[in-house]
């Protein structure tokens, strides 16, 4: 006999790696009993991302096995950590019978959790969708093109999009997938673009390559058409895109794949267009403060402000909003029509808050109605389905004028028929958390069932009449029926009465004393009951997967009931967000125009409420016509960058269908809001601030338009002085000439406000402060014309900088002004480059000092006569008098007067 040799592996080791080949790259979650354990890499790379004991188990070829394990009760936990960090996991469950299995018990991968495809209430927050998206490339050089294809697995919509290998990056921020597959045999461009972006930090996707056949146009409309049991997907104008099918045959495979299952609840593909979305590059969502603040917060930005949704699907809905807006007016007009009739009164409330009071009881309809589809729903889900259905019956009941804007959306809810019946009659009101320890179904839904849990139940009444019974047929007085766990039950008679029992008695047992019996009822009994226990459970999870079939072909109607109460609850929200936060209806044209009177930045209002409760001051921006850019100049913390980012939050605002914080706003069309503002370095990526603030710019320049609106704030103050002037000043006069976007360009360069002198439709805008004494109050008014000054010293001295080092900057300040008005070639700059009409908006190079006039000396003279008066001393008299020995040092003294 061979010696079994002790390096290999053993069963279940061999078992292990079988599973583990099927999914090489991801972490395996082995079930051991009340553990799963992690081996090899797996274990090492756990134990390393979750902080858990490494230790060993056996060993292979020598060398002991890696292991680290956590408890499954707590799975959870580690598995939201370990998907946070981007990582995806396998759960490989026992599901053979370790009483009954010769060898390792028999084991599966039941599911597969990746950060792109989560559908677990645990593992995934309320109001964030974790989005998949599958890219795949066609063609090469000039024809090269992309094929997109995405989803929300809780969703069950799929959205495409082909466009440029060039415009990839606008669409990855517009989408803000949580996971990203791509074929292994992808390009090195795209390679590049997705690793750069995730090494830079610019997305936090997950990336996961799929084998290259994964990705067949062929198999994707094939795919799309069996989901929506379409013959051809002409009816979504999703017909002729083939780079978009081959994305979707990787998406939907890989979904499919992870969940173990067909998606039952796939309700339709949307076709995203380029041309029909505006541009709000990721630089701008972040600038903005759209959905996350500058420092990485929830709050406060743009949406936690708006999101006073009722629901989590509202929520979701509102959120995709915020960061998809179309361009074209209808969409947003029709929903400003819907707010409208929201806002009136529908005694004794308005209608928002009528609907608002509704939709407070309403469940998440979209993700129970996914996890229905995925056979994961839990049964208190199905409790809160059923109480949603009857509120959206009741909602749909509310009586609103015929073909009004709400009305039509009110009759979307009415729910599919029978749905809240059958669940009724189904579950408990109270269940139990999960199926698998039963009470779950309700009493009287299944006659088997009910029987079973009688026994259980009532196990001790029966056995009572039992006794009653056969007492009356014996006339054994003393007989008894009895229980115990070796013989089970029994009917025992003492050895005096034995001879009166009938013939159906069976003997079971012989005492001294008595004998004990069995009736063909009572075995019968004993049967159900000794396994009512087990039987009810096993009928119970019968009953409720037959429960979850009978659901499916109502999965479409529900999804479609949950977008209706989605969209609903955005519009109750952003018609109470109005009403509270005093916003006004936006009004579109078609010629191209940012007309708003008496704006607020929202957020900067609402903190400056809770805060300070100083009032927030309201500004005008006129732009159009003649004037498309403002050239924006005053102190630091006056309130510059305030007023444009207001600027393009009320763009975004009026371009998703919201009211906005204005008494009046019109709009053109606008295609994209792009913005340049400040810049945290981005050491990640080691590019300096100043190449950072460079790259965004030139962004800018290639993909802004003339309906762009485009913030500039402080470009080229990362580099030297003329360095910085001189590409600022180029930067302007660019998108003024050749882009003609709308541009806000705030500056602290004053050379800059001499640009609109040869730039026919830009103009100077300044933002106001008061100096009182050595304070400086901020007045944040914006007022035409240049800054006259900047306040630097001031500010600095607000922010608490030592009086000694205040006083010494002063000082430093005169002298430089002072010799500024001797020879300054900086203050001539751009009155040079104007008067040469620059070409290309260059300015031209730094020009050398005009030669100097003979009224210079008596002018120095006239200044150092000013700064040598002590005006805080001065009498009125004294003043009066000083005022005049002035107006006599002036060189033409005598024509002045
Ligand atoms: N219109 C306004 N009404 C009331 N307070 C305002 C207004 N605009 C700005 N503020 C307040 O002033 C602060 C500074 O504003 P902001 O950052 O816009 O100034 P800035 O001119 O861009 O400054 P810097 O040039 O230093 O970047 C804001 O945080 C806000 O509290």
């Amino acid at each position: 006999m061979r010696k079994p040799d002790p390096s290999a592996p053993t069963p279940m080791m061999q078992q292990y790696l079988a599973l583990k080949s099927q999914h090489p790259n991801i972490l395996l979650f082995y079930r051991m009993g009340d553990f799963y354990e992690l081996f090899y890499d797996d274990a090492k790379k756990a134990a390393r991302l979750l902080n858990i004991t490494l230790t060993a188990r056996g060993q292979s070829g020598g060398q002991p096995i890696p292991m680290a394990g956590v408890p499954f009760h707590s799975v959870e936990t580690y598995l939201a950590r370990l998907i946070k960090l981007g990582e995806s996991v396998a759960i490989c469950e026992q599901i053979g019978d370790p009483a009954t299995s010769k060898g390792p018990v028999e084991r599966k991968v039941v599911r597969v959790i990746t950060p792109g495809t989560l559908t677990d209430t645990a593992l995934l927050a309320d109001k964030h969708e974790a989005v998949l998206l599958a890219l795949s490339e066609q063609g090469k050089g000039r024809n090269a093109l992309m094929g997109l294809a995405w989803m929300s697995v809780t969703q069950g919509l799929v959205q495409l999009a082909q466009c440029l290998p060039q415009e990839l990056g606008a669409w990855l921020d517009r989408i803000g997938p949580s996971e990203v597959i791509y074929s292994a045999a992808a390009s090195e461009g795209l390679e590049n673009l997705l690793q750069q972006r995730k090494s830079s930090g610019t997305s936090h996707a997950a990336l996961q390559t799929q084998p290259a056949w994964h990705f067949e146009a062929e198999l994707g409309e094939r795919g799309l058409k069996e989901h929506l049991q379409a013959a051809s997907l002409q009816a979504w104008s999703a017909d002729d895109l083939p780079a978009a099918h081959a994305a979707s045959a990787a998406l939907l495979h890989y979904a499919q794949h992870t969940q173990g299952r067909k998606l039952q609840h796939i309700q339709g593909i949307v076709v995203q267009r380029d041309d029909e979305l505006l541009h709000l590059p990721a630089t701008t969502q972040r600038n903005l403060e759209l959905v996350q603040t500058l420092r990485g917060e929830s709050s406060p930005t743009l949406f936690s402000l708006l999101d006073t949704c009722a629901t989590s699907m509202g929520s979701r809905r509102l959120k995709s909003w915020l960061l998809m807006p179309r361009r074209d007016r209808q969409q947003a007009q029709a929903r400003l029509d819907c707010i409208a009739q929201l806002r009136d009164e529908f005694a004794p409330l308005p209608l928002w808050e009528r609907l608002q009071q509704a939709l407070r009881q309403v469940a998440d309809v979209e993700r129970i109605s996914a996890r229905i589809s995925l056979e994961q729903v839990r049964p208190r889900e199905l409790v809160a389905l059923r109480h949603t259905l009857r509120h959206a019956a009741e909602l749909a009941q509310i009586a609103l004028p015929a073909d009004s804007p709400v009305q039509r959306l009110l009759r979307q809810l009415p729910p599919p028929p029978g749905v809240a019946d059958l669940l009724q009659a189904a579950i408990l009101d109270e269940p139990a958390v999960l199926i698998r320890d039963g009470g779950v179904m309700a009493a009287g839904f299944d006659a088997e069932l009910d029987e079973l849990r009688g026994i259980r139940d009532h196990c001790d009444d029966f056995l009572l009449a039992l006794e009653g019974r056969e007492r009356a047929r014996t006339g054994i007085a003393n007989l008894r029926v009895q229980y115990n766990k070796v013989h089970g039950f029994y009917i025992e008679v003492s050895q005096g009465q034995a001879d009166k029992v009938p013939d159906d008695y069976r003997r079971r047992q012989t005492l001294k004393n008595a004998e004990r019996f069995i009736t063909p009822e009572l075995k019968a009994f004993e049967d159900k009951a000794l396994s009512a226990q087990e039987r009810a459970l096993a009928r119970e999870k019968y009953l409720y997967a037959q429960l979850l079939t009978q659901l499916q072909p109502h999965i479409h109607a529900l999804m479609q009931l949950a977008g209706a109460l989605a969209e609903l609850d955005v519009l109750c929200t952003l018609a109470e967000r109005s009403l509270t936060l005093g916003w006004s209806a936006p009004q579109f044209s078609i010629e191209p125009c940012i007309d708003i009177e008496q704006g607020r930045h929202p957020v900067v209002e609402a903190r400056l409420a809770e805060t300070t409760q100083t009032p927030f001051i309201a500004n005008d921006t006129r732009m159009g016509g003649r004037t498309r850019m403002q050239i924006i100049t005053g102190p630091n913390m006056g309130g510059k960058s305030t007023y444009m980012r207001q600027v393009a939050l009320i763009v975004l605002l009026a371009s998703i269908g919201s009211h906005v914080p204005a008494a009046h706003c019109r709009l053109g069309p606008i295609d994209g809001i792009h913005t340049r503002i400040g810049a945290a370095d981005d050491l990640a990526n080691a590019q300096s601030t100043f190449m950072l603030e460079m790259t965004e710019a030139a962004q800018i320049l290639h993909t802004a338009t003339a309906h762009s609106l485009v913030l500039m704030d402080e470009i080229g103050r990362g580099t030297s002085t003329y360095d910085g002037l001189a590409l600022a000043g180029s930067i302007a006069t660019h998108l003024h000439d050749k882009t003609q976007a709308f541009t806000l360009f705030a500056t602290h360069y004053f050379e800059l406000t001499q640009l609109p002198a040869s730039l026919p439709h830009a103009v100077n805008m300044h933002v106001t402060a008061a100096e009182t004494g050595q304070r400086i109050v901020f007045l944040h008014e914006l007022q035409p014309g240049p800054a006259s000054r900047s306040y630097g010293i001031q500010v600095a001295r607000l922010a608490g900088m030592p009086a000694a080092l205040i006083h010494h900057a002063r000082h430093t300040l005169e002298r430089l002004q002072q010799q500024e008005q001797g020879h300054s070639p900086q203050a001539d700059l751009f009155a040079d480059a104007a008067q040469a009409g620059a070409v290309d908006g260059a300015p031209a190079s730094v020009p050398s000092p005009q030669p100097a006039s003979p009224a210079e000396p008596a002018l120095q003279e006239l200044a150092d006569a000013l700064a040598r008066l002590d005006v805080d001393n001065l009498t009125p008299r004294a003043a009066l008098d000083a005022l005049y020995a002035l107006q006599a040092m002036l060189p033409d003294a005598a024509s002045a007067r």
